[in-house]
């Protein structure tokens, strides 16, 4: 049983659209609890990145609230937000986005230099900023060699090690990844699932995974259809241009 002291996330009457008129998210509902593992799921071009977006306060919906740590983050100004999401978020993109002028290990403390919460909670740590990457990296099985290494002269499973990392250095409260997998064969997929899992459950994160690789939802404690909880999709999917004028008439 949760009551919404234990939400991380409440999504409440969401509209989104990047076009005027064109909803791509209309979300009635959606609550993520504190230490899940969600999965979400839906076809190429069914909003998952925009609703990461939102999360993320890279974007805010034209209705409803995006609450984020109980804080309606869609109402905060952009600076707010830029600062909300850099103490609180920690992201793994699909392309990683890693820096690629900085070794592997500037890249992973990199947050740190902008998120005075997450290097707060390191310093309670008593782990200095190189040590605490170096022990992401290494449990995330990134081989020591490569720590001084510029990250452009490494595969993409090593590119995806130092993007998680970098992502929970300092112990955000959300960890937000965007397929971080796609480029993976799935074996390899699964084992980098399961080393994120345990560092997730040992900081206490929140993992909301976003996939279109179905073969992966058995792992996460839950598996959300965006398509069955976003109404802009089933209306795309359902709804002819006249019955959809007629239903906003
Ligand atoms: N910056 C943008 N400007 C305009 N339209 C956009 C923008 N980003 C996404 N869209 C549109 O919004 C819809 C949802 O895109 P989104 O990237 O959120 O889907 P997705 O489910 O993440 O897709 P994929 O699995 O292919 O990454 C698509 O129709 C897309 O064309």
């Amino acid at each position: 049983m949760t009551d919404s002291r234990s939400h991380i996330i409440e999504l409440s009457a969401i509209e989104f659209s990047w076009k005027a008129g064109l909803p791509v998210l209309d979300i009635p509902e959606l609550t993520v609890s504190r230490g899940e593992k969600v999965f979400v799921r839906g076809p190429s071009g069914s909003g998952k990145t925009t609703l990461l977006g939102l999360l993320g306060g890279v974007i805010t919906p034209q209705r409803g609230q995006v609450k984020v740590l109980g804080s309606d983050i869609s109402r905060f100004s952009p600076v707010q937000r830029d600062r909300f999401r850099a103490d609180h978020i920690g992201f793994i993109f699909q392309m990683f986005n890693l820096i690629p002028y900085l070794s592997v290990i500037e890249n992973v403390t990199l947050p740190l230099s902008f998120a005075k919460e997450r290097k707060s909670n390191l310093a309670g740590s008593a782990r200095s900023e190189q040590d605490e990457a170096r022990r992401l990296l290494k449990h995330l099985e990134l081989d020591d060699s490569l720590l001084h290494r510029p990250v452009t002269e490494l595969s993409i499973g090593q590119q995806q090690r130092v993007a998680a990392a970098r992502a929970l250095i300092g112990k955000p409260d959300l960890i937000i990844a965007d397929e971080p997998t796609s480029a993976l064969d799935t074996d390899t997929r699964e084992a980098f699932i399961n080393l994120l899992f345990a560092e997730c459950q040992a900081a206490g994160n929140t993992l909301l995974f976003v996939s279109h690789d179905q073969g992966l939802e058995t792992l996460f404690d839950r598996s959300i259809a965006l398509n069955e909880i976003n109404r802009a999709s089933q209306c795309r999917t359902t709804a002819t241009p006249v019955s959809k004028a007629m239903e906003v008439a």
